[in-house]
């Protein structure tokens, strides 16, 4: 995606993923267009700086109104919040334990939730007026369960897809890299497609029973979002209607950000 945008009250949502790291520009929570960079092992703030500068440029932006960041690798927190601050007016808000988020988190420690699962959370709640999961694909497959009050109750970390094929080829001799498509077939009749419906179809099987599992433990029938890659075709496939909303953690950011300035809610982290 891409925007021209003339940037006054531009917001600059960051989601650093373990694999992935994704920008979104919004004016309040309308996303505007997105820019995605692959997350490295290391980072200086110079090289975050240039790559934000590359790409307020494409989204067609100078300056920003304000920032937040969503950062689930620790030694890249400072680098990006350092960067933000240099091209942001206001304080760059980070997701973590302070920042008010409208949800009680009903976790052992809530300093241990991951802040894209927090955002994600607060994106759903807004979506959505009971129950819900959301079933996050990334480098995890994560769910996050809220229920109808507007708790965060916990949820599920499981292996993502690429994750469980890549552990396929580097444990066994013999078995390729796959491409991440469900096969026509759930019985194999080759390598290549036995393992696409291992991991695809296994992954699939997987979500719908988690899901079932869920629904039985609350005693109700919550909504499902998909996100993350290739969340429309895994909707699609799920037993139960579930939503594809590509970018759930870009605006539950958005929403964090509107809620930290003032505007909306209650309720710290
Ligand atoms: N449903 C899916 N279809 C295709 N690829 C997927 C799917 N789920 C995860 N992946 C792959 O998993 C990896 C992690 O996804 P990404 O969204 O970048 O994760 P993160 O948010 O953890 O940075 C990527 O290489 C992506 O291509
Ligand atoms: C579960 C996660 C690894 C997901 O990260 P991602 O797949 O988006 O890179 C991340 O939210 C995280 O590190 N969470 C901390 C543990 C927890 O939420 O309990
Ligand atoms: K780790």
């Amino acid at each position: 995606m891409n925007a021209q945008h003339p940037g006054h009250e531009a917001v600059l949502a960051v989601d650093v993923g373990n694999t992935r790291t994704d920008l979104g520009l919004f004016d309040q929570t309308e996303l505007l267009g997105t820019v995605s960079l692959t997350t490295p092992s290391r980072l200086t703030e110079d090289e975050a700086l240039t790559s934000l500068e590359i790409a307020l440029g494409r989204l067609g932006v100078a300056h920003l109104a304000g920032a937040i960041l969503s950062c689930v690798v620790p030694n890249l927190t400072q680098t990006w919040t350092g960067a933000l601050e240099r091209v942001s007016t206001s304080k760059v808000l980070t997701v973590g334990p302070g920042l008010k988020t409208g949800l009680k988190m009903n976790y052992d420690d809530p300093k241990e939730v991951g802040s894209d699962r927090v955002a994600d959370a607060v994106a759903a709640r807004e979506l959505v007026s009971g129950s819900v999961v959301v079933v996050d694909l990334g480098t995890t497959t994560n769910f996050e369960v809220i229920d109808s009050s507007g708790v965060f109750l916990g949820g599920i970390i499981a292996p993502g897809l690429a994750l469980g094929a890549r552990a396929l080829e580097r444990a066994a001799a013999r078995l390729p890299m796959i491409e991440l498509t469900a096969p026509k077939h759930v019985i194999g009749k080759n390598t290549r497609s036995a393992i696409q419906a291992g991991v695809v179809l296994g992954e699939i099987a997987r979500i719908n029973g988690l899901i079932d599992a869920i629904s039985s433990e609350l005693n109700e029938d919550p909504a499902i979002i998909v996100t993350g890659e290739g969340a429309a075709a895994i909707a699609a496939t799920l037993e139960r209607d579930a939503t594809a909303e590509p970018y759930l953690t870009l605006t539950g950011l958005a929403y964090l950000w509107q809620l930290n300035q003032g505007r909306r809610g209650e309720r710290s982290w």
